[in-house]
């Protein structure tokens, strides 16, 4: 495993209106893997691995297709355990938190993410039932997709359903963006989650990951490397 530390790029400071919700995480100082060891039935993935993340950071991870790394982030979500070592949050051996405090601490977006057949508004609004409708057009703009929702028929209220399977792979995960944009949670987890993106809709939304990691910790696994560009450190896993 080679360990790269990469400049801090820091884009001018804008206004930002989804910060780290600290009232509700007081404790959260980061998060890490302390030399853990994982196999999947035996066959082994991830072998005496450290990657401590501390509040505030983005953490890079990048590897050969296969090498382990959503492993590392569904270890951190608690899908699996290690055989060896501990997976920890704010210091805490995860398997001492319960699961819904976890899932509490946690905000998770895939290459693929899976909409509902309700409202666009209600797709973006599960990451934080409560949140106002400024709070869901803010979350969309950072994702970069308010302005294709005011293209649809209905905008917000436009039932997926009626789009007729016509989301492109793009959309569906810029709305998957919006939701974890709009949950402030202390720990955002991202897996590819710009592979489906041209260049004009990843940059606004890695300009708005990069005003986000205060009082958070991301860690974003991408191929790209205009993606990796935002990341404080990037760990490379070897396979
Ligand atoms: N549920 C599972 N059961 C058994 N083996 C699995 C399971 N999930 C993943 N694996 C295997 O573990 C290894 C690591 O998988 P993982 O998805 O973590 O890799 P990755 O680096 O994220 O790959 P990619 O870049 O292709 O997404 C692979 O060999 C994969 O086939």
């Amino acid at each position: 495993m080679v360990h790269i530390d990469k400049a801090v790029q820091k884009s001018s400071g804008e206004p930002y209106t989804h910060p780290f919700n600290e009232a509700a995480h007081p404790k959260f100082t980061g998060a890490g893997w302390g030399n853990i060891s994982f196999a999947y039935d035996g066959a082994a993935v991830l072998d005496s691995i450290s990657i401590p993340v501390t509040r505030g950071r983005i953490l890079g991870i990048t590897g050969r297709s296969g090498s382990g790394k959503s492993t590392l982030l569904k270890l951190l979500m608690r899908f699996y355990d290690p055989q060896t070592g501990s997976v920890q949050i704010s210091g805490q051996d995860i398997r001492m938190v319960n699961t819904a405090a976890l899932r509490g601490l946690q905000s998770y977006v895939t290459q693929d993410t899976f909409l509902f057949n309700d409202t666009i508004e209600a797709n973006i609004r599960i990451g934080r039932a409560d949140a106002s409708p400024e709070l869901v057009e803010a979350a969309a703009r950072k994702a970069s997709v308010h302005e294709f929702i005011m293209s649809l028929p209905e905008g917000y209220r436009t039932k997926v359903g009626e789009l007729g399977g016509r989301l492109s792979g793009g959309e569906k995960q810029r709305i998957g963006l919006a939701r974890a944009f709009i949950r402030q949670s202390p720990l955002m987890l991202l897996d590819e989650p710009t592979s489906s993106l041209d260049g004009f809709n990843e940059a606004i939304i890695l300009k708005a990951l990069d005003q986000e990691r205060e009082g958070r910790t991301i860690v974003l696994i991408s191929h790209r490397e205009s993606t990796m560009n935002i990341a404080d450190e990037v760990y490379h896993i070897k396979l």
